[in-house]
């Protein structure tokens, strides 16, 4: 059979999603390992570290050179971090397979929680949403750009650049680090929509390889990462807005928890809502109710308001 092209990005993280992909693929279709080729694409993320990415404007930063290479037919399939990837997305291109979402929370490494961080600490992140999260818990907190791939930013950290950083434990666990950092509960730090979730799309008309990708997908993380995307979408936000967002099935219902900030943590609105999984309408009415309440400093942060 021909090879099967997975598009990625070259970090030692994206490298081992794809290859999750790859073996699943594998094992599903009974294929020779020889099947599948990674085709690494250098995104606009990956060529500017030294600016935060709100900084470099414009959207599709992990996405843009992926798209490219699968609408030209390089590749048959991109995988991405789905917290990386827009809400909107060009009418061509279809989320085929959302995997088995990994744990969701963020780490904090170099201190033990973030109220054990001592007074004025240094805290590197390049997340709108961490630093906002932090600011709020704890106002005394500096907070400095922290870019560049998980290996970087612990480097940073080892190298004094800062007290501590937080990054999603997904990641680490998924780059074998299951032992760096403290785990944040969402109750305390509610992460970012779709954090912890690796989706492989494909062409929206190539029916071939949708169908080889379709078992694949996590019925329940699917339903999750869809629910808190359209809670973005509704907000016309991004990975770079201050916000938070985290939907889980238990049992019957699918609860969906948010959080919006002002950029400098000093306002956030929060709140929640169950509702039957699936049902289409739990995360734009959080959404609106959320923004309903916002005060201004929130409310001018959001397109859709
Ligand atoms: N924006 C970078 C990014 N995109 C996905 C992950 C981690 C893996 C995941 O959330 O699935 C990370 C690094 C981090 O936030 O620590």
């Amino acid at each position: 059979m021909p090879a099967f092209r997975i598009g990625t990005r070259g970090s030692p993280l994206a490298l081992i999603q794809a290859n999750m992909v790859r073996d699943a693929l594998v094992a599903t279709h009974g294929w020779e390992a020889d099947a599948v080729e990674i085709v690494i694409v250098r995104t606009t993320g990956d060529r500017v570290q030294d600016r935060a990415l709100a900084e470099i404007g414009g959207k599709a930063l992990w996405t843009k050179e992926l798209d490219r290479a699968l609408l030209a037919g390089e590749i048959d399939c991109a995988v991405h971090s789905m917290k990386d990837v827009e809400t909107i997305r060009p009418a061509a291109i279809a989320i085929a397979a959302i995997l088995e979402r990994e744990t969701t929370c963020d780490r904090i490494i170099g201190a033990e929680s973030v109220a054990a961080l001592r007074e004025g600490a240094v805290v590197g992140t390049s997340s709108p949403r961490r630093s906002a999260q932090l600011r709020k818990l704890r106002p005394d907190l500096t907070i400095v750009l922290f870019r560049g791939n998980v290996d970087t930013r612990l480097a940073k950290l080892a190298a004094g650049e800062a007290d501590a950083t937080l990054l999603a434990a997904a990641g680490l666990v998924r780059l074998g680090r299951h032992d760096v950092g403290t785990t944040i509960p969402p109750e305390e730090l509610l992460p970012a929509p779709a954090q912890g979730a690796v989706g492989v799309e494909a062409r929206a008309d190539d029916e071939r390889t949708r169908s080889l990708l379709a078992p694949l997908n996590h019925r329940d993380t699917d339903i999750c990462v869809r629910t808190e995307r359209a809670f973005l979408a509704e907000l016309g936000a991004d990975c770079q807005s201050p916000v938070a967002a985290l939907a889980t099935i238990a049992g019957p219902s699918l609860l969906l928890r948010a959080e919006l900030l002002a950029i400098d943590g000093s306002a956030h609105v929060a709140g929640n809502a169950a509702a039957a999984p699936g049902d289409p309408d739990i995360a734009p009415s959080l959404a609106r109710d959320l923004l309903a309440e916002a005060p201004e400093s929130i409310r001018s942060l959001f397109a859709g308001a």
